[in-house]
C-alpha cells in the first residue's frame, strides 16, 4: 500500500528519477524508456496537429535525448523537421548520445532564426533536470517563440520547477506537455500549471510497482483519494449515526456565513446541524432556516456548554465571527469540548501571533482552510518556503491539523507529509461565501467521522465540481444547492463512468 492511491500519486523529479532506475535495474534498458517518451509526445502530436514545419529544441540531457526521439519520429510521419541543440551534440552522452546519433536530418544553431517559417516547436531542452534559472540564450529563445506557434513541452515546459511549479528566470508556454508514468506537482501548481496547457500522462512501460516502493506523498486531489473514507448511507441508519455539525454565527449582522456552512454540512450528509449566536443572532437565524435548528448560546462559557453534549460531534468556527479574543476563546473551548474542528476565516486571523496555544490544546481533528493572506498571518515562519504545497505541508506538521490552503491550486497537507493539490476549481468559486461554503462541507463530513485528510479533500474536490459547469452568476447559495450534483459525480467517476450527463 502506498501513502496516496497509485493512479492519482504525483511524483518530484527525485521521485521520478527513482522510478527510472528502478525500471531500468528491472531489465527495461534506458533507451527504450527514452524512445517510448519521445514515441509518445510524437503520439501526442501526430493525434492533435497537421504536418508542419516543425523545432525540435534539444537540450544537453536525456530531455534532449526525447527530443531527438519525437523528432525522428514526426520526420518518419511526414512532417518537415529540424532540431536545434543548446550543446554541441559530439558533448552528449549517454542514452541521449544514442538517440542524437539516430538523427539524420537538419540540426540548425540554437538562434531564434532557427524559428523561420516553424509553426510547431517541441521543447526538449530541460525537464526533471532542471536545476538553474535559464539563461540568456534560452531566454531570448522563449521570446523569440513568442505567442504565434504552437509549443509542445516534454515532460515539463523547460523554466518550470516539476517539483513546485515555481519559473526558473523563465518558461516556455506549452499548448501541450506530455509526461511520462505520474505528473509532478509542478504541473498542477501554479504558476506551472499556466504553462504546461493540455497535460498528457503516458505510459512508457514503467510499471506502477515501483510506486510501493517509492511511496510518494503528494496526490492529485479525486474521488479516488477519498472513496474509501467517504460516509456510507446504510439502509438501517439513522440521522444520529451521521453526526451533529455546529456552526457559530457572528452578531445579528453576521449570520450569513455561518448559515452557509450550516446548509452546506446539511447537505453534505451531516445528520443534524445547528447554528448557534448570541440571543439577537439567534432571532436573525431562527427566520431563516428550516431543516437546520437554531440555539442561542452565550459567549466561550455557553459555547463550552453546548458542546459538552459529545453528539454535538464538529464545530465550523470562524466565517463571519468577528475577530479577536472573543472568537479565540471560542476556538479554544471548541477544542476543550474534544469535537472536530474546522478553523476558518476570522478565527485563523484571531490565532495570529498566539496560534501555538491552539496547536497544544488539539485534542482531536483540527482543519485550517487559510486563504493565502491568512496564512501569512498564522504561520509568518512559513512564508519563505517556495512553493504554496511546501507552505502548506510544514504549517500541517506544525499545527498538527490538516491545513486547506485554498486557492486555484488548492493544497491539502496532512501532518504526516501527505499532500493532495486540487485542480477542478473554476475560477467562479471566488465569489463572497464560497469558502464558508468549503468549511461546513468540511464540518459535516467531520461529523460523519470521516479522517480529516480525506474529509477536507473530498470536500475541496465536492465544491469544485459543485461549481464546474455553472459559468458566470455562480453564487455561493448555488454551490449548496448544487452539491447532490457533485456527489454524483464523484460516484459517476468511480464507477468509471466520468463526469455526469
Ligand atoms: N531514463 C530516464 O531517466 C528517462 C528520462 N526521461 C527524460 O529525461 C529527463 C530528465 O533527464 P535529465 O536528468 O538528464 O535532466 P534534463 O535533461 O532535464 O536536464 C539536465 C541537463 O540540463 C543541464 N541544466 C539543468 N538546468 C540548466 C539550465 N538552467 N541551463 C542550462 N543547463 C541546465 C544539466 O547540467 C544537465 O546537463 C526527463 O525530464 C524526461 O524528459 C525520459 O527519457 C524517460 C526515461
Ligand atoms: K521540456
Amino acid at each position: 500500500m502506498t501513502s496516496v492511491p497509485a493512479d492519482l500519486a504525483l511524483l518530484t523529479t527525485e521521485e521520478m528519477g527513482r522510478a527510472d532506475r528502478l525500471t531500468i535495474d528491472g531489465g527495461i534498458p534506458g533507451t527504450t524508456l527514452m524512445e517510448n517518451a519521445g514515441r509518445a509526445v510524437a503520439d501526442a502530436i501526430l493525434a492533435r496537429y497537421p504536418a508542419q514545419a516543425t523545432l525540435v529544441l534539444c537540450g544537453p540531457g536525456n530531455n534532449g535525448g526525447d527530443g531527438w526521439v519525437v523528432a525522428r519520429r514526426l520526420k518518419q510521419a511526414g512532417f518537415d523537421v529540424a532540431c536545434s541543440a543548446l550543446a554541441p551534440v559530439a558533448a552528449l552522452r549517454g542514452d541521449a548520445a544514442v538517440m542524437a546519433a539516430r538523427w539524420n536530418g537538419p540540426v540548425l544553431p540554437f538562434e531564434p532564426a532557427a524559428l523561420d517559417g516553424r509553426t510547431l516547436i517541441v521543447d526538449a531542452l530541460f525537464g526533471a533536470g532542471l536545476a538553474r534559472d535559464l539563461d540568456s540564450a534560452v531566454l531570448r529563445m522563449i521570446e523569440a517563440v513568442g505567442e504565434g506557434r504552437r509549443v509542445v513541452a516534454v515532460d515539463l515546459p523547460s523554466g518550470v520547477n516539476g517539483d513546485d511549479g515555481t519559473i526558473r528566470g523563465g518558461a516556455f508556454t506549452a499548448d501541450l506537455s506530455v509526461t511520462f508514468f505520474r505528473a509532478k506537482p509542478g504541473h498542477l501548481l501554479y504558476p506551472g500549471r499556466a504553462r504546461t496547457g493540455q497535460l498528457v500522462v503516458a505510459d512508457i512501460g514503467i510499471s506502477p510497482s515501483v510506486l510501493e516502493s517509492i511511496d510518494p506523498k503528494a496526490a492529485r486531489n479525486g474521488p479516488a483519494l477519498f472513496a474509501r473514507h467517504f460516509p456510507v448511507l446504510r439502509q438501517d441508519g439513522h440521522k444520529y449515526d451521521r453526526g451533529h455539525t455546529v456552526t457559530l454565527s457572528g452578531g445579528a449582522l453576521h449570520t450569513g456565513a455561518a448559515r452557509l456552512a450550516a446548509r452546506a454540512a446539511l447537505r453534505i450528509g451531516s445528520g443534524l446541524v445547528s447554528t448557534i449566536g448570541d440571543a439577537e443572532a439567534a432571532r436573525v437565524i431562527a427566520a431563516h432556516q428550516t431543516a437546520v435548528m437554531v440555539a442561542e448560546v452565550d459567549g466561550p462559557a455557553g459555547l463550552a456548554l453546548f458542546l459538552s453534549d459529545r453528539r454535538r460531534n464538529a464545530a465550523v468556527i470562524g466565517p463571519a465571527a468577528g475577530v479577536g479574543d472573543t472568537t479565540f476563546a471560542h476556538c479554544r473551548m471548541a477544542l476543550a469540548a474534544g469535537c472536530a474542528c474546522v478553523f476558518d476565516a476570522d478565527a485563523l486571523t484571531s490565532a495570529a501571533g498566539r496560534a501555538d496555544i491552539l496547536w497544544r490544546e488539539r485534542t482531536a481533528d483540527l482543519v485550517l482552510t487559510p486563504h493565502d493572506g491568512e496564512f501569512a498571518r498564522l504561520f509568518p515562519q512559513l512564508s519563505g518556503l517556495p512553493s504554496r504545497a511546501a507552505r502548506a505541508v510544514a504549517a500541517a506538521k506544525e499545527s498538527g491539523a490538516v491545513v486547506v490552503l485554498k486557492g486555484a491550486d488548492c493544497c491539502i497537507a496532512a501532518p504526516d507529509g501527505r499532500i493532495a493539490i486540487n485542480d477542478n476549481a473554476p475560477p467562479t468559486l471566488a465569489t463572497a461565501g464560497s469558502g464558508d461554503v468549503l468549511a461546513g462541507m468540511i464540518g459535516g463530513l467531520l461529523a460523519q467521522h470521516m479522517p480529516a485528510f480525506e474529509a477536507a479533500a473530498a470536500a475541496v474536490w465536492l465544491h469544485g465540481a459543485a461549481a464546474e459547469g455553472f459559468g458566470r452568476g455562480l453564487i455561493a447559495e448555488d454551490l449548496v444547492e448544487r452539491l447532490p450534483i457533485a456527489l454524483q459525480i464523484a460516484e459517476n467517476h468511480l464507477r468509471g463512468r466520468g463526469q455526469a450527463g
